[in-house]
């Protein structure tokens, strides 16, 4: 069984709050150009033994998932597959879906324009530079954000809408912070986002479908999503076993739609011990984050997982993270609540749990029960 993210928790002290760095730990830029050929790794980016990574961990076989009969209404195709997806999501938490109805032009255009983007000088790159407290925006290494165990990555992250009169969020995102030349970049990344909200509104049927709940209700609560687009670059790293791409987490987000390249990296925790998920070009890795667990009152685990780097090349992965409107309070439906299964949560919005891990806490695998803990405080 994967160590979901709530039983997982040692005792949980009072949430802590950021760490602050202390003054000899000044802050360094991380330029990729530079760090990725030094076989000395600054200690901000070693990690303690306990978390060090096994870069060639067992691999994970996971169930491939074929969306084609459902996405083409077929109700016995869809029934089979909300079945498989309530067997993954009741194992581990993850599946990988196929014949998705994504276009496969756009995905390799989407790989191409992250490759324009990040090997760009540091200088361009840090016009999208993300601000304090924000989630959108170019960050490396996040060196700004945290004194020790940083991520060996690059990332630029920004916001759609899926709410209908909502503009071009995304394409005007790039058009306002990197000027008229980035406009066809924009353009794909606008589609390539709709696509994902796209997908994620039919794998919330599957998953309403799954636990028993109408196929709409959870559609419906995501109509309008308000989500996060993270494109995350792994430059390679001399000492891929001291350090992490990515550090172990459980998505606070809703769902998470990942695309990798064909280098692989992503890290499931499932049984304990920490498994590989290999790349498949042709399908999307699907997990569901804390906010659905609190959805689904904890019928679903949001689950621990994490990205390793290698010495020999790159890697990128783009992860669509669903939230709901920031403002809807995430509650279960009725269905999931009874005297066996009492309300495991306390109702909250989306906007306060990425408040929470944007200016208060760092998250991991016990996000959920820290922001828990952080709410009563505030009472
Ligand atoms: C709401 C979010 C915070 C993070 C990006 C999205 C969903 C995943 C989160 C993250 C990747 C979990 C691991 C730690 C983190 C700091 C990171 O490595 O980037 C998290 C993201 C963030 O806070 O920027
Ligand atoms: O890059 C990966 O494979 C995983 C990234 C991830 O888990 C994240 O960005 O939340
Ligand atoms: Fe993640």
């Amino acid at each position: 069984m994967a160590i979901d993210c709530i039983k997982a928790m040692p005792s949980i002290p009072q949430h802590h709050p950021k760490e602050e760095c202390k003054d000899d730990q000044k802050p360094i830029v991380f330029d990729a150009r530079v760090l990725s050929y030094q076989s000395s790794i600054p200690q901000q980016f070693i990690w303690p033994d306990h978390e060090k990574p096994n870069v060639n961990a067992p691999e994970l076989p996971v169930p491939l998932i074929d969306m084609g009969g459902f996405l083409s209404g077929d109700p016995v195709a869809a029934m089979e597959a909300s079945k498989l997806v309530g067997e993954a999501c009741q194992k581990h938490g993850f599946f990988l879906v196929v014949n998705h109805g994504v276009d496969r032009q756009l995905i390799a255009d989407a790989h191409r324009y992250m490759d324009n983007f990040f090997e760009l000088p540091l200088s361009e790159k840090q016009r999208a530079q993300r601000k304090i407290g924000e989630h959108c925006g170019y960050a490396s290494s996040f060196t700004g954000r945290f004194c020790s165990k940083l991520p060996w990555k690059e990332t630029l992250s920004f916001s759609y809408s899926a709410e209908e009169n909502s503009a071009k969020l995304v394409q005007d995102y790039f058009h306002k912070t990197m000027g008229e030349s980035f406009a066809e970049l924009g353009k794909v990344y606008q589609d390539y986002c709709e696509s994902m909200s796209t997908l994620s509104l039919g794998i919330m049927e599957l998953l309403g479908m799954s636990l028993g709940v109408s196929k709409a209700h959870f559609r419906e609560f995501f109509e309008d999503n308000d989500s996060i687009m993270r494109l995350n670059y792994y430059p390679p790293c001399q000492k891929p076993d001291l350090t992490l791409g990515t550090g172990p987490h459980c998505d606070p987000t809703s769902l998470t739609i990942l695309h990798q390249d064909r280098v692989g990296g992503l890290q499931v925790f499932v049984d304990n011990e920490w498994r590989s998920i290999s790349p498949n070009f042709e399908a999307f890795v699907v997990n569901i984050g804390d906010t659905f667990m609190a959805l689904c009152n904890g019928r679903y685990k949001s689950c621990l997982h994490r990205a390793v780097v290698n010495s020999e090349t790159q890697r990128k992965s783009l992860a669509f993270f669903l939230s709901p409107k920031s403002d809807k309070m995430v509650t279960p439906p009725t269905e999931l609540v009874d005297s066996c299964n009492p309300r495991i949560y306390p109702d909250f919005k989306w906007a306060t749990l990425l408040e929470f891990t944007q200016k208060h806490y760092r998250a991991d695998m016990k996000t959920l029960e820290m922001f828990t803990n952080w709410l009563q405080q505030r009472k």
